[in-house]
């Protein structure tokens, strides 16, 4: 028995599997998931909500059927028509920002984001890989490593058998371990992306390779051939609109050479060209098949390969494909494995889609890895000698990365799976990663404001741009709500990224957008952005990003509590985990605009500021009023590190205001919210002003990771934060689903969660990591993990959503928002253990000012 644990149940085989790592999310390729949930959808609106909102109603449905049925465009968020949910997905291919291609934990190519921040959800059959074993010069075995019995390509073997093998994922890498049953031979399938921290070129490729480790423990050779089969497109309507062609290529440089098929997709949006290539070294063969039809019974190619374990091999290129037409290419790679050992074969997927429209069409906009491969058009065989020749150091990066985490036994193998394969998202997100052209000028960039930022330029031009949706569902880049929690991972791994989005923020702050919409849930009219304010979000991939902010229609966000807020904290919290200090100067006014905008939502002038009883903040169905645990832990942790930025910057007039603010604020704060053992919910008296709710020590989350808790620089006292945290873990944890679910948002005293609003009964996945982050941080280490384990198990063991971790589900029936942003905030449980393991180690030091050394 390999591995064990529900997911494992139904494996029949005894093969490990090579090179297979120990940690990580493994599952039987005969297994089925048994809660099957439904999305979110208009339907589960409650009652009350729908009489309340009949306005909201007719709006949406009145804007929904302009936008999809008239203008022919996506809906930002569909609340008509959700992604149905399949339990089919595993690691994407695919470096950051380059567009990605999900592979399936059955082997499927499933889904497609090469279109920038637009997924296309389908399995394109042809995609395959197949095996032929020949012994003694006759073929002995040849069949798809499928478990699928398609109706399509009918003359191929299809069908193994799922007990067999087994899939196992520690992302960026896959394997997946096939027993050739009679044969005395296992497969292995290591797929590889570069998704390598700290790394500004590799990480950005367009790229997968896939390293197949064959074990012979027959006692005679076995002559074994690995054929990647693949259609030309996405199985997107393109596929057959005519005009695509193949054709086969060899690349030599520096003693190696790659061969393969490009396959030219020649839309009139977004052209790209595939390449499917192996390397060449000595006793491995490269065949190909330049095209075939997968529409068709696929025998010409099966046959092809079963005579003698290799392809035709034509020259020349293919016809361009007629409309209607669809076409597909194989390479095979073959080498022979002595009795009772060992062989290699590594091939690789390419997509070169240098140049790229958004949804408006209006610019053009190239990708990040265009500055180190070109941009015309012809880079797909240079990628894929780049990609065979260099994953090998890839994987040795990754392992070094990753190591220490894996071989900590004080960490729990759930966690170590939780934390790298969560990561999936920051390629998966509808990620774009751009690179800007050299004569860019501020201007280009985003008007006027852009010059004030004196290291804007330098920045984007040195590191590009980075956005990523909120959800694959929720198609809005960078929402910044959102971020403010997943950020941790972008910092952690990818700081420049982190501050280059920043940037981007703080220029879209200074800059304003007059335009009047009317906003869909309250239905007022009002201006897209105003100045001084942080937008939602960086705009629609279905439209221009960046050149019009807020995609999000539901509110006015310009009175939302939370965004400025999150701005400055995320700014002094880069600062501290970077010590960028030409970041912080050029940020600095930008947090001083923010705040005095924030002020004015102190009303009552007690230090502290109120929500309006809207819905203005993250939690964009749950209405604040007065003050709130959330919207003031955030707002005094925010003022704290005002406090801390203008004693930095040596801006004493600064300090002294927000360090005033800050002491009466943090008395209005006890006063107005503190129970004795948790801080309620708001201060407005109402039937759920008690509520018990799981985000409420958020400001101390971000004054904790920036080492800003310790004794004398308390703003929340200790015993106040330990007591709500073990609240939260008695009510909203252990009394919810019998703890094991992760942290309902919000619980009645009584023990009964909140269900004012939809909501409050919901697990939010990524608040329950930060909250566990926030535990770890305090010292209740156990508690966290529990936490944080009940929503790891839920979604990647029972509820079938891995890689597709959703913003939010209920305790029974009902999830929301598939492959969401906020999961990422797993990474600040990381920062938390590391922080806590230095501490331990050596006490730290009072932090340099790098500033004033
Ligand atoms: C208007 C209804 C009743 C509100 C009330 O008066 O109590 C709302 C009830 C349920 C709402 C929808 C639901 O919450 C899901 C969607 C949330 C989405 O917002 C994004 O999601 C994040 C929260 O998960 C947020 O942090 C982020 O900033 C947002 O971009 C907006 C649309 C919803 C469909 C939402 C719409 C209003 C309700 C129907």
């Amino acid at each position: 028995m390999v591995g064990a644990g529900p997911l494992m149940q139904r494996y029949e085989g005894s093969a490990r599997g090579r090179g297979v790592a120990a940690a990580g999310w493994r599952l039987c390729l005969a297994h089925r998931f048994p809660e099957q949930r439904q999305p979110y959808g208009a339907g589960d609106v409650p009652f009350r909500d729908i009489l309340r909102h009949v306005g909201l109603a007719l709006r949406y449905f009145r804007w929904w059927y302009k936008k999809t049925r008239i203008e022919k465009k996506s809906a930002f968020i569909d609340l008509l028509c959700a992604v149905p949910l399949q339990q089919i997905y595993g690691c994407p291919l695919g470096g950051i920002g380059g567009g990605t291609i999900t592979r399936g934990w059955r082997g499927e190519f499933c889904r497609w984001q090469l279109n920038p921040g637009k997924y296309h959800y389908e399995t394109v059959i042809a995609d395959q890989f197949t095996v032929c074993l020949r012994r003694k010069g006759q073929t002995v075995y040849q069949q798809v490593l499928s478990v699928e019995k398609p109706s399509a390509l009918q003359g191929w073997n299809w069908g193994f058998c799922g007990h067999y093998a087994f899939y196992h994922a520690l992302y960026p890498r896959a394997w997946m371990v096939y027993e050739l049953p009679g044969q005395n031979v296992v497969l292995t399938c290591r797929q590889v992306s570069p998704v390598i921290p700290h790394d500004y070129k590799d990480s950005s490729l367009p790229v997968g390779v896939f390293i197949w480790e064959v074990e012979n423990s027959s006692e005679e050779p076995v002559d074994v051939s690995i054929m990647f089969t693949l259609q030309n497109g996405m199985g997107t309507k393109w596929d057959g609109s005519g005009g695509h062609w193949n054709e086969p290529f060899t690349l030599q440089d520096g003693g190696e050479r790659v061969s393969g098929v490009l396959l030219h997709h020649c839309t009139p949006i977004n052209p790209f060209t595939f390449a499917v290539a192996a390397l060449e070294k000595a006793g491995t063969v490269i065949t190909h098949l330049t095209a075939f039809d997968p529409a068709g019974s696929g025998r010409d190619v099966w046959q092809d390969l079963l005579q003698d374990g290799k392809l035709e091999s034509p020259t020349g290129e293919s016809k361009q494909t007629q409309k209607g037409e669809v076409t597909a290419a194989a390479v095979c790679a073959s080498c022979t494995v002595p009795a009772r050992g060992h062989g290699t074969l590594e091939l690789a997927l390419v997509w070169d889609m240098p140049r790229i429209h958004f949804g408006s069409k209006e610019r053009l906009h190239h990708r990040r890895y265009t500055r180190f491969f070109g941009s015309n058009g012809d880079a797909a065989p240079a990628l894929s000698h780049y990609a065979l020749t260099h994953y090998k150091e890839w994987e040795k990066k990754i392992e070094a990365w990753q190591k220490p985490i894996l071989e900590d036994s004080q960490l729990p193998s759930w966690y170590k799976s939780a934390l790298f394969n969560e990561l999936y998202f920051m390629t998966d997100g509808g990620t774009v990663w751009l690179d800007l052209p050299p004569d860019c000028i501020p201007q280009d960039l985003q008007g006027p404001a852009a010059a004030e930022l004196s290291n804007l330029l330098p920045v984007l031009r040195e590191y590009g741009r980075f956005a990523y949706l909120e959800g694959q569902e929720y198609r809005m880049y960078n929402t910044y709500d959102v971020h403010f929690y997943a950020s941790f991972a972008l910092v952690m791994l990818w700081p420049k990224l982190q501050i280059s989005l920043q940037y981007d923020i703080a220029v879209t702050v200074l800059n304003e957008d007059v335009q009047p919409r009317q906003y869909l849930v309250c239905g007022k009219t009002a201006q897209v952005k105003l100045k001084n304010v942080v937008p939602h979000d960086i705009g629609d991939p279905d439209d221009e990003p960046w050149q019009r902010v807020n995609a999000y229609e539901m509110h006015d966000t310009a009175n939302w509590k939370d965004l400025n807020l999150k701005f400055v904290l995320q700014v002094y919290r880069d600062y501290y985990l970077t010590h960028d200090a030409l970041y912080l100067q050029d940020m600095w006014p930008v947090c001083q605009a923010v705040m005095e905008l924030e002020l004015k939502f102190d009303t009552d002038n007690d230090g502290l500021i109120e929500n309006g009883g809207t819905a203005d903040q993250t939690y964009d169905a749950w209405v604040m009023s007065g003050a709130s645990a959330y919207c003031g832990g955030l707002w005094l942790a925010a003022v704290r590190m005002m406090c801390e930025m203008a004693e930095v910057l040596g801006d004493t007039e600064t300090r002294q205001k927000y360090g005033a603010i800050l002491q009466k604020g943090m008395k209005s704060f006890e006063r107005l919210l503190w129970n004795g053992k948790y801080y309620n919910y708001d201060s407005s008296g109402s039937s759920t002003s008690s509520s018990i709710m799981s985000d409420q020590c958020v400001g101390q989350w971000f004054l904790g990771a920036c080492g800003l808790d310790q004794k004398e620089l308390e703003v929340f006292p200790k015993s106040h934060i330990v007591s709500a945290l073990k609240t939260i873990f008695e009510k909203n944890v252990m009394s919810f689903a019998g703890g094991t679910m992760g942290a309902v948002n919000g619980m009645l005293p009584e023990g009964v969660p909140d269900t004012s609003s939809v909501q409050s009964s919901e697990v939010w996945v990524g608040v329950v990591y930060a909250l566990a982050a926030t535990m770890i941080q305090e010292g209740l280490v156990q508690e966290g993990f529990h936490t944080a384990e009940g929503c790891y198990r839920t979604v990647w063991e029972h509820l079938g959503m891995a890689f597709q971790t959703p913003e939010a589900y209920c305790e029974k029936k009902v999830y929301r928002s598939l492959a969401y942003m906020r999961p990422l905030s797993i990474w600040s449980m990381q920062l938390a253990l590391e922080s806590k393991a230095r501490q331990a180690s050596s006490p730290m030091p009072p932090q340099k000012n790098p500033l004033h050394p």
